[in-house]
């Protein structure tokens, strides 16, 4: 059965089934079933009561709001005057509501509050949510169709709530109050979500009815305080549900600290001698031996011993005097924050995760005032330490790889690193389900030794929660889901609160558009107490603002929490501040602020001059890339992609838009070239399912927008072809460190339309070159055997999409036909694919097309089949023709599918033509001179 409703949120029941299940039924079904209603609703009564508070809603009308009204009575006389019989044993049953934005309705039907389970109506005669019924609350979560699902659950005896609500607030009720206050207007979406009572629920009995909510709304105020005081705590949840899964962990294993666990651990230094200064747990080098990391680079060279100690190593030899000078420095000693700016591909990422596992490891949490951290942890629930955020998903997930990486290569028993990682992360190429925490059989596992968890957008949010009820030592994040889940649980926000570090990868990109917002509400999160607000922030005029954040209690914020801001890419402007240690307050040049500057000043940075250590090259690119251009007609520049798609190995190649990619991505796979593309608007599992056969083919090439440019490492990647230009020179530094990283070599390619051209000199202007690009040379033999490939290939995309689109009318003229209930003409349906000759004399040039088709991909095939050739070459006589190819062919150098072209490296090809002819003239004229 369904009844439908529009407007305002109301109750619809769909069906009520037993399921099953076993669940309790005792204390809610008594008392649903003891106070079955005996009178029917004064519909005229009511209706008159409510014409004040429907008079609040202008867009909907009288008619519609009562049919509403009357339906959501409906639904709930039928449940709550079912009998546990009209449920079966199992009392379970599904319930469906539609839901719209009508907030001023939901709260004044929620304002009329009832006192016990058998007044069912409220003083005037109207019908209460059934929410509001004392006794049962509601719990909801996403069904994954869109829809919001929730369990109707016996709320906690009204003696607990009195308590509760005069008792001290507790931590979390203040961290509430702090995301709610620290911006009164947006607090409005700060109440945790129902669902959330699930994790909290451990207390509570389940009556289990599921209820399906079509777009659930939040900022039902009264419901979730009376949800907050009615349910247990988070770590509860977390502890049961830890219980369960880690049923085979080794049963000492819980209660002993990662310190512990890892404190034997040695390492022989004489087989890392480039690590040897650098103070880190043996576990650590470990790890980093076994992953083939034979001397840090320079940015782990600089950072991380000013992270770990707040001193640089010594570059002096050590002598006989050494001890002493390391008591001096022992004095010193002091944890910083750090801006670290370095290259692209340069290992930023272990420059800061090394320092904080080095940290897990090596604390001791007994005996360094971490006791509370230690005493949570032996509970199973783990207690945030660090909060790495990142701008993409990718990004985040791979970090979060990474970490685990250096930890499972620093164990010596096959690594555990269990229930941290999303079914959807690659998984590390050589590791069974074993590395991922699955059970793998006999052997009781190990929990794992630094648990990180990732909660980036595109993935399943139940199981997230999941894995932050659990807790974990590390979270890597991106904003927009971290706010979302730090909204709706209070424990999240407690816990980001205490954090110990806070990483901001890419950090530039992070205040860029779709980030700032949430970036700056969960930086805000970690500020201690300083009296009002001093941010930049419009509501800092606000009165009530400021009120609000003069009375919060921010002293759990950690004084000893470190920040670190990284990036290949910061303004130069920005460094200077920081070098002079008066960023704070400090406005740009013209009195303005770089948005920049503002996350710096709304960073509560714990030292007061942050160390900036900036080892980023002149011109932001890495040295062992190779530039270059080719200047080619728009037409063109597929037939020239083609040309050098054949020619590479690896390639990441970046198309300014994703219409682009979606035109680019069939065209290629016609051509029979292993394309993948990644763009926003894919799914975030194909995203990564893409990322990943990109990374594990031999000579795929990923189209990407810049949603790829940052972070993503890949290390086979020989080429970066800008398709498209990128508009700033930050975005080409970032898309063309794809390349060339952990000092490889590495080649980037602009492709430039005439159209172009200015852009692109901005762009060389932006990035402070005087000199051209040298020019790749592309053999221009070749241009028209590929020109006819490409054109063959486009006619065949065009037909595919036109069958596409064909296919996709008819059904929905067919379903179009179905809901109404009327016959379609079946000549209508029938006549493209009739031989007859009128219906074949209306046929449009598209289905011509279609029609080719075949004849189009067989004749492509063909083509494909064939080595291209260039001109003036045969392959028949190769000593002949104006291209003599045999002593290519004999020295082996010659391009299996492109005779006439050798199988030189793009950049070999650029050296053996290193300029453009406007710098050859130069360079001639010079030479003359
Ligand atoms: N000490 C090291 N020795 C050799 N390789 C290393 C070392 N440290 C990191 N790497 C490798 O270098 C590659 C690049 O590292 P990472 O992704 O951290 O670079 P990044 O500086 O963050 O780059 P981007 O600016 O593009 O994000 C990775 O494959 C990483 O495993």
């Amino acid at each position: 059965m369904a009844l439908e409703t529009e407007g305002s949120r109301s109750f619809v029941l769909s069906s009520l089934k037993g399921k099953g299940k076993k669940r309790s039924t005792t204390a809610p079904a008594k008392s649903l079933a003891g106070k079955t209603p005996t009178k029917v609703v004064a519909k005229k009564r009511r209706l008159q009561a409510e014409k004040n508070t429907r008079s609040a809603v202008p867009e909907e009308t009288e008619s519609t709001s009562d049919v509403k009204r009357l339906r959501q009575d409906a639904l709930q006389w039928k449940l709550l005057s079912a009998q546990p019989e009209d449920f079966g044993d199992n009392f379970e049953g599904e319930i469906s509501t539609a839901m719209d934005t009508d907030d001023n309705h939901q709260k004044s039907s929620r304002t009329r509050k009832s006192d016990s389970m058998a007044n069912l109506f409220d003083n005037e005669g109207g019908m209460m949510m059934l929410e509001e019924v004392e006794g049962v609350d509601v719990m909801w979560e996403e069904d994954g169709k869109g829809g919001k699902k929730a369990t109707l659950i016996e709320a906690k005896p009204k003696k607990t709530k009195q308590i509760a609500s005069k008792a001290e607030p507790s931590q979390k009720q203040k961290v509430d109050q702090v995301i709610s206050d620290v911006k009164p207007n947006k607090a409005k979406n700060n109440k945790r979500k129902r669902s959330d009572i699930e994790n909290d629920s451990t207390n509570v009995e389940s009556v289990g009815i599921d209820v399906d909510v079509a777009k659930n709304q939040e900022g039902d105020e009264d419901l979730s305080n009376e949800v907050e005081s009615a349910t247990g705590d988070h770590a509860a949840a977390a502890v049961n549900e830890d219980a369960e899964e880690d049923d085979d962990v080794a049963p000492d294993a819980k209660s002993i600290s990662t310190f512990e666990r890892a404190k034997d651990v040695t390492f022989n230094d004489a087989l890392l001698p480039e690590w040897k200064k650098i103070p880190l747990h043996p576990l650590l080098k470990k790890g980093l031996h076994k992953l083939g990391f034979s001397k840090p680079t320079d940015i782990q060279r600089q950072t991380i011993p000013v992270a770990i100690n707040g001193l640089p190593v010594s570059t002096k030899e050590e002598t006989e005097d050494d001890e002493t000078d390391a008591e001096e420095e022992k004095a010193q000693r002091k944890t910083r924050d750090i801006v670290g700016v370095a290259e692209t591909g340069s290992g930023k990422t272990l420059a800061y995760s090394l320092p904080i596992l080095n940290w897990l490891l090596s604390t001791d949490p007994a005996a360094t005032g971490e006791q509370e951290r230690f005493a949570r942890r032996a509970k199973a629930r783990r207690v945030l330490s660090a909060l790495v955020l990142c701008p993409t998903r990718e990004l985040a997930l791979q970090v979060h790889k990474h970490m685990e990486q250096i930890i499972a290569g620093g164990q010596e028993e096959p690594v555990e690193v269990a229930n941290t990682a999303d079914e959807a992360i690659p998984k590390a190429k050589g590791k069974g389900k074993g590395s991922s925490g699955k059970k793998t059989g006999q052997q009781p596992k190990q929990p794992p030794l630094v648990s990180i968890a990732s909660i980036v957008g595109g993935l399943s949010v139940q199981k997230q929660k999941r894995l932050l009820a659990r807790g974990c030592d590390i979270l890597v994040a991106t904003p927009g889901r971290l706010w979302d889940l730090c909204k709706e649980d209070s424990d999240l926000a407690t816990d980001i609160k205490r954090i110990k570090f806070l990483v901001i990868d890419e950090a530039d990109r992070m205040i860029e558009t779709g980030h700032f917002a949430e970036l700056e509400e969960i930086v805000a999160l970690t500020e201690r107490k300083k009296g009002p607000m001093q941010g930049t922030n419009a509501d800092e005029a606000d009165p009530t603002f400021k009120r609000a954040t003069r009375e919060i209690d921010l002293t759990d914020a950690r004084d000893d929490m470190q920040t670190f801001v990284f990036s290949a890419t910061l303004s130069k402007d920005l460094q200077t501040n920081l070098k002079r240690g008066n960023w704070r307050g400090r406005k740009a040049k013209g009195g303005k602020s770089s948005t920049l500057d503002d996350l710096l000043q709304r960073l509560d940075f714990r030292d007061s001059k942050p160390a900036l250590i900036d080892i980023s090259p002149e011109g932001g690119l890495v040295a062992t890339l190779r530039e270059s251009i080719i200047e080619c007609l728009n037409t063109d520049k597929a037939n020239i992609l083609e040309q050098i798609l054949h020619a590479r190995t690896e390639s990441d190649f970046f198309v300014g838009s994703i219409d682009g990619i979606r035109r680019i991505t069939p065209l290629f796979e016609m051509l029979k070239v292993p394309v993948y593309p990644l763009h926003s608007q894919l799914q975030q599992k194909q995203r990564l399912k893409n990322l990943d056969r990109f990374a594990s083919s031999s000579n795929g090439v990923l189209i990407a927008t810049d949603v790829a440019a940052r972070g993503l490492d890949i290390p086979s990647v020989d080429h970066v072809i800008h398709f498209q230009l990128p508009r700033t020179a930050d975005a080409y530094i970032h898309r063309s460190g794809r390349t060339a990283r952990a000092r490889q070599d590495g080649f980037s390619l602009q492709m430039v339309s005439p159209e172009e051209r200015g852009m692109q000199k901005a762009l060389m202007k932006s990035l402070g070159r005087t000199n051209e690009l040298p020019e790749l040379q592309v053999e221009p033999g070749f241009l028209p055997k590929l020109r006819e490939r490409v054109r063959i290939a486009r006619e065949i995309e065009k037909a595919q999409h036109a069958v596409k689109k064909a296919k996709h009318e008819k059904s929905w003229l067919q379903e179009a036909a179905e809901a109404m209930d009327i016959d379609l003409d079946p000549d209508l349906l029938s006549a493209e694919e009739s031989d007859d000759e009128i219906a074949r004399s209306r046929k449009k040039p598209k289905q011509r097309l279609r029609d080719n088709a075949p004849r189009l991909r067989h004749e492509l095939d063909a083509l494909l089949a064939q080595p291209l050739m260039a001109r003036g070459v045969s392959a028949k006589y190769p000593t002949s023709g104006s291209r003599v190819v045999i002593n290519d062919l004999l020295s082996d150098k010659n391009h299996p599918q492109m005779l006439g072209a050798s199988t030189a490296k793009a950049h070999e090809v650029v050296d053996a033509r290193p300029t453009s002819k406007k710098v050859r003239k130069f360079i001639s004229k010079k030479g003359r001179k």
